[in-house]
């Protein structure tokens, strides 16, 4: 059951024809619904060690660095191409509305850091499982994975496997 279903608006027809889209903005400007989706963020790894929270951008910096504060771990930021500074590890993947690219600093984890992935949808899963792979690359220990959507009818979750749980807050 999600308390807030009504802060979630779909908008038909973004940001291509036929996809429906899952807008959180309203859920944003509401103080005590934010806050409630940080405590229920951080109820998923409750009992974990995190050291970091790893977040992909733009959506999943909101949820992932507000969580990184209440859980007093670190942030490392999983970007679009050409943003990060340092040298990157990349990939490219394919998502319910397109193509892109994310890229993470090789340096981005202290040895043996255990990391937590964050974003705010999981569609069909491209964009998550090639954060997952970033990860592993440059050598973080993904503890577990949280979104706060999952559009479970675009079976995303079947892509994910074995390893560290995927979390979600709320299913559509
Ligand atoms: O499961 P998938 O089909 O891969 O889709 C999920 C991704 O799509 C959206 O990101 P988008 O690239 O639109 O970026 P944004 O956060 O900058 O809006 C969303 O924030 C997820 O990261
Ligand atoms: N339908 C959707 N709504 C919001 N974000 C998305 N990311 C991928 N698909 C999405």
């Amino acid at each position: 059951m999600n308390p807030h279903a009504a802060l979630i608006r779909d908008i038909p027809d973004f940001p291509k024809p036929g996809v429906v889209f899952k807008d959180i903005t309203p859920l944003l400007r509401d103080a005590a619904a934010l806050r409630d989706v940080i405590g229920a963020l951080a109820g998923t790894v409750r009992g974990e060690r995190v050291d970091v929270i790893a977040a992909i951008e733009s959506r999943g910096f909101i949820f992932g660095a507000a969580l990184a504060t209440a859980l007093g771990a670190g942030f490392v930021p999983i970007r679009k191409p050409g943003k990060l500074p340092a040298r990157t590890v990349g990939v490219d993947y394919a998502l319910e509305y397109g193509t892109d690219r994310l890229e993470i600093h090789a340096d981005a984890f202290a040895p043996g850091a255990r990391v937590v992935l964050i974003d705010d949808v999981l569609a069909t899963g491209g964009t998550l499982l090639a954060a997952k792979d970033l990860i592993k690359a440059v050598g973080g220990e993904l503890v577990a994975a949280t979104v706060v959507i999952e559009l479970a009818f675009l079976d995303g979750r079947r892509r994910w496997g074995d390893g560290a749980p995927l979390h979600a807050l709320w299913r559509y």
